[in-house]
């Protein structure tokens, strides 16, 4: 049968078809609406093999935007800004750049394993003319529609669908402008705490691992173990634990914590909780702000040492007078305060399970003045130490600053940063040129000159601190004289001996050994 015999009985069919439809309709005419429409669309898919999946933008009664919807149409902007030929542009708030998505009533044709699926952004508009605030009531209701062949209908439900939605939520992940966020919220006219609990601004921090001056052995260990974390959803629910990891950066000031926690921000792609305690009233506050940070999160807590009373000092209290203080704590009935207990139960206790890879930094310039409950290992799980600048440091920052890998006066500063205190943010500042035109030996000789400078004022300061006072070495001779009256062995002592056993067990090295050893012993 040729080609043209096909069409001539397709189309008598259809003919017949329309015929019977058309007399149906004279004839019952008095049939409700909705059963002439549920007629009409069975008749009419008795010839179209298609079917169609409709998402809405709003469902429900909350007034929120559905997430599918969401989904679909960050999967869609891929395609659509290669395939639609009419786009629309928007400026989204989470979006780092600008959206291009289909206009109205576009199509476009995905292909998921060879399959073809036609997506269309459609938009059904009531004649109900109410005035409402909420987007569901609007006149406008927008939809996509996907139509596809019945024959695919289990891989589309089964598989395609799904694969759409992880792709959307992937996709903004990657183009969402990340946020650097704040409990620190102003308060309104009134005077009322806003609702708001976090309030936020663009994370653009430049710091990266690259440009962090420290130790490259110690950079690639706390890099990996980052890597490790963020590739580790499997491993965390397998050990059946709660996929978070604590940091603890300690160090002098200026030797880069902050710049760490951007760092690692950056690396991973994270959004940045700066948690300002001291505003936080009490643990029930604490609670709802931790419930409110999202997955992919770094929740720092700088300098904790001054946040609250969470220093090694509280603890001696409570361990001078045992479980009575522990019980008091529990029992004051002071819930104006965020205590110990209540930031532990969010590091560790069962609310810190409310959301997913999350990592949680303190930063202090005081380490040992920490509780160790609230640093020991399981919470606080990496102790990083952020030190005064080595060699390798100051390679990283030549390298930043002045564009340079290497020059002969390397040398010099590489001697005299073995034998000098100095944090990265001094060098750094140091390495900063300050005239313009500038050159690098300028900026090298700036950072060998301020060196000797502070090598000469440790030096004359460690003169200082080792030279005895009168009032000091008269009280050393005293405390000698005492002892050596009450040791009844020296006579068998000879001067080295004598002076060996001075230094050992008196631990004054530097003044026993120019007091000479008195003849009379009485
Ligand atoms: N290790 C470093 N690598 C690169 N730059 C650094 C480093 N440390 C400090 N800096 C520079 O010094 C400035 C201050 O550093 P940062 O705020 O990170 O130090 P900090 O240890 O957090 O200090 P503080 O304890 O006072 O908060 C940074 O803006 C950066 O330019």
């Amino acid at each position: 049968m040729g080609m043209g015999e096909i069409w001539g009985g397709m189309g008598s069919t259809i003919a017949t078809a329309m015929f019977l439809y058309a007399m149906f309709q004279q004839y019952c005419p008095a049939m409700p609406y909705q059963f002439q429409m549920i007629y009409s669309r069975w008749f009419a898919n008795l010839f179209n093999p298609c079917i169609s999946i409709s998402f809405y933008e709003y469902t429900g009664e909350r007034y929120q935007r559905n997430q599918v919807y969401v989904d679909i149409e960050t999967y869609l902007t891929s395609n659509s800004s290669q395939l639609a030929r009419r786009l629309k542009a928007d400026v989204v708030d989470d979006s780092k750049d600008l959206v291009l998505s289909m206009d109205d009533y576009e199509e476009i044709t995905d292909i998921y394993q060879g399959v073809e699926l036609c997506w269309a952004s459609c938009q059904t508009v009531s004649t109900n003319q109410t005035i409402s605030l909420y987007a569901t009531d609007a006149s406008e209701r927008r939809y996509y529609m996907v139509s596809f062949h019945n024959r695919h209908r289990k891989l589309v439900t089964e598989e395609y669908l799904k694969h759409v939605r992880e792709q959307g939520k992937k996709m903004k992940i990657e183009n969402r402008q990340r946020k650097l966020y704040t409990n620190n919220t102003a308060e309104n006219w009134s005077g009322h705490q806003s609702k708001i609990m976090w309030s936020h601004v663009a994370f653009e921090h430049p710091s990266t691992f690259q440009t962090l001056a420290m130790d490259p052995v110690k950079k690639k260990e706390i890099v990996d173990d980052l890597m490790t974390f963020s590739k580790g959803k499997g491993y965390y629910a397998k050990v059946g634990k709660a996929w978070k990891r604590g940091y603890l950066l300690y160090g002098p000031p200026g030797t880069g914590k902050s710049s760490m926690v951007a760092a690692m921000a950056n690396l991973l792609d994270y959004d940045v909780y700066d948690l300002e305690l001291t505003s936080v009233k009490n643990n029930n506050e604490l609670k709802k702000l931790f419930t409110e940070v999202s997955n992919k999160s770094i929740i720092v807590i700088e300098d904790i040492d001054c946040s609250l009373d969470f220093t090694g000092q509280r603890k001696e209290e409570k361990e001078e007078d045992g479980n009575e203080i522990a019980k008091n704590e529990e029992n004051s009935g002071d819930d104006s305060k965020v205590t110990l207990s209540g930031l532990l139960n969010f590091i560790d206790g069962l609310w810190s399970c409310c959301g997913e890879e999350r990592l949680i930094v303190f930063t202090t310039n005081h380490v040992k003045k920490l509780d160790p409950a609230l640093i020991r290992r399981g919470r606080m799980d990496k102790h990083i130490e952020l030190s005064y600048c080595c060699f390798e440091g100051f390679k990283v920052l030549a390298k930043n600053y002045l564009d340079l890998d290497s020059h002969p006066l390397f040398e010099t500063i590489q001697s005299l940063l073995q034998k000098t205190l100095m944090t990265p943010a001094d060098v750094a500042e140091n390495l900063t040129p300050k005239i313009v035109p500038w050159d690098v030996e300028t900026c090298l000789n700036n950072l060998i000159e301020t060196l000797k400078k502070v090598k000469e004022e440790e030096r004359m300061k460690a003169e200082k601190e080792s030279k005895p006072t009168t009032k000091e070495a008269n009280t050393v001779l005293r405390k000698i004289k005492k002892k050596l009256m009450s040791i009844r062995h020296l006579e068998c002592l000879d001067p080295i001996n004598l002076r060996n056993y001075m230094q050992s067990r008196l631990h004054m090295s530097e003044i026993i050994l120019q007091v000479s050893v008195p003849n009379d012993r009485d």
